[in-house]
């Protein structure tokens, strides 16, 4: 079975080394938005107002291929934010994602909710560059990181002012939970066999000490999916597809937080 994970983490290591050669650490400390103070996502998700959707911005993925080839990532994070979405998150990866730091820095000029950057982080130096761009949030993958990894590069991004959203797929992984890791995101796609299990969410949520926000990630096209979640003690949803497959995603987001909200409402 291919293990898309390894292939990225190692495509990811010759782009890292091949940017640092064009951008300096100092020359990223020098950009506007590095000076910028980053919007809690942890805060965003606990405002009664909002739907707890991470709502994503992604053209393409290793296990869909082409998702949306027109989408234009101003109108759909305005409309995702407009419409109740908690945090946007927007793929910064170009090989696998069809993504771009640009992506995150046109998000950033017209949206004032936390934006993640989702990407595969492997070294500081991306971290650097996600403050940089105007990120508030970083994503660490704890199946392609070790332990010390993890606890060095949270603490990191702790450092510069960011949150971090630590994303496991197993129960043996939650062992790499830190007090930096702000939030921790269960994902419900395998990313061997691609298969997505909502059911992994409800395993591993009860094992995630008290003190970090509960994110579910993945496979999630239903408002029952997440009224069944939310009531187990979530506290974010991250969403890509349901809404980037529709040609419109923006007003998909809006027709699925409408019923969200009106169901939450009645609970
Ligand atoms: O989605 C993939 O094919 C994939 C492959 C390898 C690493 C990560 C991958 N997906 C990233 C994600 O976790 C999703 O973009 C995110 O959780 C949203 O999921 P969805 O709502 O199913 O688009």
């Amino acid at each position: 079975m291919k293990d898309i994970l390894a292939e990225i983490v190692a495509s990811k290591i010759t782009e890292v080394a091949d940017r640092k050669k064009v951008r300096s650490v100092q020359e990223l400390e020098g950009a506007s938005m590095f000076s910028r103070e980053a919007l809690s996502l942890r805060n965003f998700l606990k405002q009664p107002d909002r739907t707890g959707i991470i709502a994503e911005f992604k053209r393409q993925s290793p296990s869909k291929g082409l998702i949306n080839g027109t989408a234009m990532v101003q109108d759909v994070t305005t409309a995702y934010a407009r419409s109740g979405a908690s945090g946007l998150s927007v793929l910064t990866d170009q090989i696998y994602f069809g993504g771009s730091m640009d992506d995150l820095q046109q998000a950033r000029a017209v949206n004032n909710i936390p934006i993640l950057r989702k990407d595969f982080v492997i070294d500081e130096y991306q971290i650097v560059e996600a403050k940089a761009i105007g990120a508030d949030v970083i994503l660490l993958i704890a199946e392609c990181l070790s332990k010390e990894e993890v606890k060095h590069l949270a603490a990191f991004a702790h450092n510069l002012g960011l949150e971090v959203l630590l994303e496991v797929h197993s129960g043996d992984q939650l062992e790499k939970i830190t007090p930096h890791t702000h939030l921790v995101g269960i994902n419900n796609r395998d990313l061997k066999t691609f298969k997505v299990d909502i059911h992994r969410s409800m395993e591993l949520l009860k094992q995630i000490p008290a003190g970090h926000s509960k994110v579910a990630e993945s496979g999630m096209d239903d408002t029952d999916t997440i009224i069944t979640l939310k009531k187990a003690g979530f506290d974010g949803f991250l969403i890509g597809e349901h809404f980037m497959r529709d040609e419109n995603p923006g007003s998909a987001f809006e027709s699925f937080a409408e019923v969200l909200k009106t169901k939450l409402a009645a609970l």
